[in-house]
């Protein structure tokens, strides 16, 4: 199995590289892991206690269920991914049945930030774009499809996103085999990783 980890920063464009690179490549042959269902189980919490919390810290992330769960994927064995609502800022409950596949590409802002998962991937991509291009994206994005308004993604940014991107995010830069610009769609660097990836199929 060779497993991808495409890390960047929130609106950088992970997850559309990721459908760019799936969309033309065998139906079933790549398998996704999205970090984003990943985020704790919060349920213990009211709904106004779990909007105080901190997303973009790697404590909001529970790595010791991404981590046995990619463990387990690479013995050949199906695991149960957690699907993650924004709206709600919680687990919903339900799970993905997610199998083994002989490529498997792990997307998410922080997880290049876990030395131990790190070491589990063979590819590690970075992608970048500028701050201000992905906050305008995320803006965007959160208010037509998270459900946010425009005070709450500002704020989010000013008090949490930017600080954590600097210290979490940002260095990770440093252990990427990859960095792919992308404040304008890369089709070049896509066709690239596709191309890696088809050798491997
Ligand atoms: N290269 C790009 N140029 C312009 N818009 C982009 C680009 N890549 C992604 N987007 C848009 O930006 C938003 C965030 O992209 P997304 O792939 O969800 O980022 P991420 O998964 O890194 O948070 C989406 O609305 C997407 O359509
Ligand atoms: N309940 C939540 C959980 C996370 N976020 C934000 O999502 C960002 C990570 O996802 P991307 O698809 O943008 O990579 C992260 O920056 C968190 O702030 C949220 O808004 N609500």
């Amino acid at each position: 199995m060779l497993i991808i980890g495409i890390a960047g920063g929130t609106g950088c464009g992970k997850t559309t590289v990721v459908n760019t690179i799936l969309n033309e490549l065998p139906e079933g042959e790549v398998g996704i892991i999205s970090q984003d269902s990943y985020y704790k189980d919060t349920s213990h919490l009211n709904f106004d206690e779990r909007v105080q919390i901190n997303f973009d810290h790697p404590r909001s992330i529970d790595f010791e269920l991404l981590m046995e769960h990619l463990t387990i994927l690479k013995t050949g064995k199906p695991i149960d991914q957690p699907v993650y609502s924004f709206v709600k800022h919680n687990r919903t409950g339900d799970t993905i049945k997610t199998y083994p596949r002989k490529v498997m590409i792990v997307e998410g802002i922080l997880i290049l930030s876990h030395p131990e998962i790190r070491d589990l991937f063979d590819i590690k991509i970075f992608v970048h774009a500028d701050s201000d291009e992905r906050l305008i994206r995320r803006l965007k994005r959160d208010i037509n499809e998270r459900g946010r308004n425009i005070d709450e993604v500002l704020n989010r940014y000013q008090t949490t996103l930017k600080p954590m991107h600097q210290q979490f995010i940002e260095p990770m830069k440093e252990y990427a085999d990859i960095i792919i610009p992308n404040n304008k769609y890369n089709t070049v660097a896509v066709d690239i990783v596709r191309t890696i990836i088809n050798e491997k199929l």
